[in-house]
């Protein structure tokens, strides 16, 4: 097998949070061996004493890399979030720290909106609260509460690639689909466009969010929002916990104000599944609570376990950081014959000029460069025609560039 910058058995990956077997696979088919999988995450001092010696780490969305965590990983190379969410990463940290992170940004979509589409008809029948009282002997049928999907609204914010998916399923059902998004989005099918959040609210049988956590989404759905909702109406919320003011719908639920709900995800999350799980909502028989599992199909963590640990694997083994959210992208060709230094800098006049002058002094042939900035660092990829050990002291020149931020040579 051809030699990469490391000997693979030598470069640690740490997989925590049970992501599946399939990224386990795709690192030893690429030759990786040297890997430690956890089925949960860890608490925070253990999750300290193992980064320092990581190059790889792999998380889902309970592992909190801090700036404080990132500080502790000075080997590591590059973070997979084996999800879609990547707000659980301090992205900038490791940008500044030189660490591209990667997601999968579509793997679990179907599953969410699947999902999703499946509560808004239990909703809109009553199921919850059925369920709840035959589970305790109870016995009430009737037709009151009990609505089919065909016909209703369903008012989706955030109208991306799971909001787009829950609008194309609600269609097929006869829903009229709704949706509100910051960004101009193309209408699927017959979406329309509401006028503003407010329209949407008061226009649908079942609202429904599918946003990204940003501050500008923390809290968004609120005492006021919910207000806007017609009496008797739904809310689902699959997206993050800190979206919406889980006291301010657990009072709505209390009142009748929301005739149900359906939550996934929750400002607070146990760690792992013997942990225990708290929440005002807890107790209230029409709203149906699930342990963040909309994107928990055995389909869709397959998908993404190859997905990423494919990203980390091509990051180590040819440099190229497609589809990382915080870095550069840059896509490279195979390098067969040369030595690719890979040189990661902040974003300040005159690195570049200097990487340039350490090529020039050490009279190398450069087969190919390749370069990316963006505010605040710069990625420079360099070829060049240099034996192994003229490539080790040309990496040692460039490291010692100030403004470096890692270096790496691919053999
Ligand atoms: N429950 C789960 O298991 C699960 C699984 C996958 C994803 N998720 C969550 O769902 C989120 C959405 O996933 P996606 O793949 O559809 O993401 P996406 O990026 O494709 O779509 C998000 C959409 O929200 C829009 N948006 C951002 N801020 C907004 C705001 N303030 N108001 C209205 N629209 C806004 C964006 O413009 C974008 O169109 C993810 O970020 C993740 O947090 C949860
Ligand atoms: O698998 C997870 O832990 C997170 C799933 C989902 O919220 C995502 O962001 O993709």
């Amino acid at each position: 097998m051809k030699k990469t910058s490391y000997p693979r058995q030598d470069i640690r990956v740490l997989l925590l949070e049970g992501v599946s077997q399939t990224a386990v696979d795709t690192f030893r088919d690429a030759g990786y061996t040297n890997i430690d999988l956890h089925a949960k995450s860890l608490p925070e001092d253990e999750l300290r004493q193992r980064i320092a010696d990581a190059h790889f780490i792999g998380i889902r969305s309970r592992t909190q890399l801090t700036a404080e965590v990132l500080a502790d990983a000075r080997r590591l190379l590059a973070v997979g979030c084996f999800c879609i969410g990547t707000n659980q990463v301090d992205t900038e940290a490791a940008q500044l720290a030189g660490i591209p992170v990667f997601n999968a940004p579509y793997s679990n979509t179907r599953s969410v909106a699947e999902l999703v589409l499946a509560q808004a008809i239990m909703l809109l029948r009553g199921v919850p609260q059925k369920n709840a009282q035959c589970h305790r002997g109870g016995w009430s049928k009737s037709a009151a509460g009990s609505h089919e999907a065909r016909g209703k609204t369903i008012g989706i914010i955030g109208y991306g690639h799971i909001g787009t998916q829950v609008g194309v399923l609600a269609e097929a059902l006869g829903m009229h689909v709704l949706f509100h998004d910051i960004e101009t989005k193309l209408s699927l099918g017959n979406a329309r466009a509401a006028t503003g959040l407010d329209d949407l609210l008061a226009r649908s049988d079942v609202v429904t969010l599918h946003v990204p956590e940003t501050p500008a989404t923390k809290l968004m759905f609120g005492t006021p929002q919910i207000a806007r909702m017609r009496p008797g109406t739904h809310l689902i919320n699959a997206s993050r916990g800190s979206v919406v003011d889980i006291d301010a719908l657990a009072d709505a639920l209390r009142s009748g104000h929301l005739a149900g709900a359906a939550v996934d995800v929750f400002p607070s999350e146990p760690k792992g599944n013997e942990d225990p799980f708290e929440s005002p909502l807890l107790g209230l028989d029409n709203v149906i609570l699930t342990p963040h599992v909309g994107g928990s199909t055995l389909e869709a963590q397959d998908n993404i376990g190859v997905e990423v640990a494919a990203k980390l694997v091509r990051y180590s083994d040819n440099g190229s950081t497609l589809s990382a959210v915080n870095f550069p992208e840059v896509t490279l060709p195979g390098h067969a014959g040369s030595r690719r230094l890979l040189h990661i800098h902040r974003n300040v006049p005159g690195v570049l000029s200097q990487v340039n002058e350490v090529f020039g002094r050490h009279s190398v042939n450069i087969d190919g460069q390749y370069l990316r900035t963006d505010a605040n660092v710069g990625y420079v990829v360099i070829d060049v025609d240099a034996e192994e050990r003229q490539a080790a002291d040309l990496r040692a020149a460039l490291a010692a560039i100030p403004g470096t931020l890692r270096t790496r040579v691919l053999y």
